[in-house]
């Protein structure tokens, strides 16, 4: 039968000095209803740690980023929790510090998750991405210029400034690296006013979703201005976003694959990628086919959003799922291959930005046979992180061209959450911390990472007499 606690018995056991427990406890009620000193020690023994601990968390938290809002709170807790009636637990304080310090951990973990970073650059994509389909949609009916690059240029325009109009509203102190600016539309009265029409009323049909960007843009002057906030030089410091607003204009055009891409680098190093491409499947089991460059548009339900966090994995979802929900989605991951022979590869529709020469040669070489599959933008990194290819490949043609950064550094970290490995034709990972360009890096090698270096040693094998 369990024996009743000694405070709450009327009658006390008597001590025995084979009874530990009984003695110190009998004591400890005696010292504690005696002698205010013990009182005062355990309240010190208590405290200072407590103190101790505050001080301590609040000169780490810049270094791990705990947020120092949670340490008041957590303290307040602790001392809360041992007034004098408790005093008697060492072990429920230890429990409490315990408490304290995965609080903090849970704290620096949802910060290391960038989630409010992730959900904003999703809407922000989706948002956007809403306003290039509507431009594909108005150049199908004849609205706008069909014959010119018009088109583009609308669709660059708008969805730049909806996307910086969300950064900013977020994170005003953030530096942005973007493709355009708006010289050309300070001086063509009727191009702004074009695109001013579209910007003005293209939000997310969730209004939750619209407010946390921020709503729509003030006016025509107030859409110039954030469209040239996107002129930052980039580099190895502090929080930049590189926008793509149409990554794969031929693509757009064309009816086949393009993207609206996204993402944000702390100190040159990419934390979080989104990509929204409105011409490819939503489901990620579909393989790429020859077709995918052309005649692809989102009338048929087409439309992926695929999002990475450094460290947390890649998704994707459909890009019509507006969510509030940052980790809403399907872990996607790259294909196993055992048999390399069987892989297939992607590369640019244009042999202008990749070799298809020299893709052709690696391909055999590796024993591939099945023809690569062409089509514009990052849609390339999307389709390998999730299986639907395996390898992607983009030798460079020209000897000055340098990569722009807003081309690369989503697809880069969807891939390598994915489980593939992303390199130059030399070897080396992607810098992102030099600019606005990737002047340390030539062309792209990415592929799941089992198979990585047989297929860089045969990308070098061939250029070999180029590098
Ligand atoms: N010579 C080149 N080599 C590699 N990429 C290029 C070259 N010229 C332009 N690009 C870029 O390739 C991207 C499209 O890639 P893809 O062929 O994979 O769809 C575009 O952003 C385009 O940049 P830009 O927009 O400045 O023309
Ligand atoms: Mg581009």
């Amino acid at each position: 039968m369990p024996s009743s606690p000694a405070s709450a018995s009327p009658h006390k056991r008597p001590p025995s000095a084979s009874d530990p427990s009984s003695s110190s406890s009998s004591s400890s009620s005696d010292r504690r209803s005696s002698s205010p000193k013990p009182r005062l020690f355990l309240l010190l023994f208590l405290f200072i740690p407590a103190i101790i601990i505050l001080l301590l968390a609040s000169l780490l938290a810049p270094i791990t980023g705990v947020t120092t809002a949670l340490l008041p709170l957590s303290v307040t807790r602790l001392v809360h929790h041992h007034h004098p009636g408790h005093l008697s637990s060492s072990s429920s304080f230890l429990r409490q510090t315990r408490r304290l310090f995965s609080l903090h951990t849970t704290a620096t973990m949802r910060r290391d998750k960038y989630e409010k970073e992730l959900l904003v650059a999703q809407l922000a994509v989706q948002r956007a991405a809403i306003l290039t389909k509507r431009v594909f949609h108005e150049k199908a009916k004849g609205t706008v210029d069909k014959n010119d690059k018009s088109p583009v240029t609308i669709g660059d325009f708008g969805a730049q400034a909806l996307i910086i109009a969300a950064l900013q509203h977020n994170f005003p102190d953030d530096a942005i690296v973007a493709e355009e600016e708006s010289a050309k539309l300070r001086e063509d009265e009727k191009l702004r006013s074009t695109v001013w029409e579209l910007v003005k009323d293209t939000k997310l049909d969730n209004p939750d979703a619209e407010a946390l960007l921020g709503g729509p843009i003030r006016d025509a002057d107030a859409m110039v201005e954030l469209i040239d906030k996107g002129n930052s030089p980039g580099g190895a410091q502090g929080r930049i976003w590189a926008i793509d607003p149409i990554d794969g204009t031929k693509g757009f055009l064309r009816g086949g694959q393009y993207a609206v891409c996204l993402a944000l680098m702390v100190d040159g190093d990419v934390k979080v990628g989104a990509l929204g491409c409105p011409n490819l499947p939503v489901d990620d089991a579909a393989r790429l086919t020859a077709g995918i460059g052309e005649n692809q548009t989102d009338d048929d339900g087409h439309g992926v959003l695929f999002s990475a966090v450094l460290g947390h994995g890649a998704t994707s979802r459909p890009l019509a799922t507006v969510s509030l929900d940052p980790e809403l989605g399907t872990p996607i991951s790259m294909r196993a291959i055992d048999d390399l022979t069987q892989a297939n590869f992607c590369e640019s529709v244009e042999a202008g930005h990749s070799s298809h020469g020299d893709q052709a040669a690696i391909s055999h070489k590796l024993g591939i046979t099945a023809p690569s599959v062409r089509m514009d933008s990052q849609a390339k990194y999307g389709s390998i992180a999730r299986g639907a290819g395996d390898i992607y490949l983009r030798l460079p043609v020209s000897a000055t061209y340098q990569e722009k950064i807003w081309d690369h550094a989503a697809g880069d970290l969807i891939v390598r959450e994915a489980g593939g490995q992303v390199t130059d034709v030399h070897g080396k990972r992607l810098d992102f911390s030099v600019g606005r360009t990737l002047a340390n890096n030539k062309g792209v090698v990415a592929a799941p990472l089992a198979v990585h270096a047989k297929v860089l040693e045969a990308v070098q094998e061939v250029l070999s007499a180029k590098l």
